[in-house]
């Protein structure tokens, strides 16, 4: 697998999942799996684009629960073969999804994984309905942890603050 830091890279083709994935939870796997199963249908390279630190992280200052070196071993398990990491810092955070749309545009994506309530752009402006009248786009249906909750990095992060590691590695899927 190939790391980008904040390049450029072109491809004449791709499957991409975009996310701040902290912590690779179930969830996040599944949005990454869907996307590396499509990109050998389509006989494409995948890519998983992500952000380093989280926006969570930078906005909010909340834990971090895979460092960067991290999460990208946990993405390269998963079978990707290039990972971008964008710098999310105060400029980053400015960008208008448009500006977004076009980075991606570089990649010329056949499909793009993310779950229903994915963000991005310059105060979250840009929802899955903008990306959709630019790129194909498939959403990964939501998994739930055998209690009926929602998967999130959120609940994993409330999880470890109770001591509940048990249940919180369960989730990450270790
Ligand atoms: C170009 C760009 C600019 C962003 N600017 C903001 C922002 O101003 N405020 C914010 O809360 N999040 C911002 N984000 C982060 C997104 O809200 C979101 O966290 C990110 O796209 C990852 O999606 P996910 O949280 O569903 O994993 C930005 C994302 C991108 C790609
Ligand atoms: N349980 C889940 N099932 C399906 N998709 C998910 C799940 N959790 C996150 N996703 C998707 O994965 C991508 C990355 O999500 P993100 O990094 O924001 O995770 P999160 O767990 O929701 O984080 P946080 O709790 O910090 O908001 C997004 O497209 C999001 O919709």
């Amino acid at each position: 697998m190939q790391t980008l830091k904040d390049g450029v890279l072109t491809l004449s083709g791709s499957v991409i999942a975009i996310g701040a994935f902290d912590g690779v939870h179930k969830g996040h796997q599944a949005v990454i799996k869907q996307a590396v199963e499509k990109s050998r249908v389509d006989q494409v390279p995948s890519v998983v684009y992500t952000f380093d630190p989280p926006p969570r992280n930078f906005f909010k200052g909340v834990q971090v629960l895979t460092p960067i070196q991290e999460k990208v071993s946990r993405i390269a398990k998963l079978g990707v073969d290039y990972v971008i990491v964008a710098s999310f810092d105060e400029w980053y955070a400015t960008r208008p999804p448009e500006d977004f749309i076009c980075e991606l545009s570089k990649l010329n994506p056949v499909e793009i994984s993310v779950g229903s309530d994915f963000h991005f752009g310059k105060n979250r402006a840009g929802d899955v309905n903008l990306l959709e009248k630019y790129f194909h786009i498939n959403i990964t249906p939501p998994v739930y942890c055998n209690g009926g909750k929602l998967i999130s990095s959120t609940r994993i992060r409330q999880l470890i603050s109770e001591g509940d590691f048990q249940q919180s590695y369960s989730l990450l899927g270790l």
